[in-house]
């Protein structure tokens, strides 16, 4: 029986990164999946996360939907493990994508290439302090 009642959204992401944190700082390979990725180094994490990034454009492109869920999860619990390994915790992902709420990509992007402006010398015409 679950010591919680079943998790949701957020505390989903929050609580898998405890645990992923807590298998990186126990490392012990032979009881865990997660202290064995560690335990192969951050190259071999990174790796993995790239090989689930490629099954999810595979699942994208049979068009199954049940498949694509199951690995962009893939994707998502990889990638929660290479945060961990910089210390990083789902929640920053998560405050980084609410600072974005609302901000339109287009505008942002052209916000990007636009020029930034030369800045001008200052055009004080206030008259010099009497001697
Ligand atoms: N969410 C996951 C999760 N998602 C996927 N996986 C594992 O990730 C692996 C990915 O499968 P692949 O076929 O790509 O890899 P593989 O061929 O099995 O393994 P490799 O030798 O290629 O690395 C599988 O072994 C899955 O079981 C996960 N393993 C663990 N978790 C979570 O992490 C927690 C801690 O897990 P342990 O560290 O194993 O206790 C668990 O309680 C879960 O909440």
């Amino acid at each position: 029986m679950s010591a919680h009642p079943p998790l949701t959204g957020p505390d989903v992401l929050a609580h898998l990164g405890e645990v992923v944190a807590q298998r990186r700082d126990e490392g012990e390979p032979d009881k865990s999946y997660v202290a064995k990725l560690f335990s192969k180094g951050l190259d071999h994490i990174l790796k993995k996360v790239g090989e689930e990034a490629t099954e999810v454009v595979l699942a994208a492109k049979d068009g199954d939907p049940q498949k694509l869920v199951y690995e962009v999860a893939d994707l998502w619990f990889h990638s929660i493990v290479a945060l961990a390994a910089l210390k990083v915790e789902p929640g920053q992902v998560l405050a980084e994508l609410a600072r974005r709420e609302g901000l339109s990509g287009l505008e942002e992007f052209a916000a990007r290439s636009r020029p930034q402006a030369t800045p001008q010398p200052a055009t004080d015409t206030a008259p010099p302090p009497s001697a």
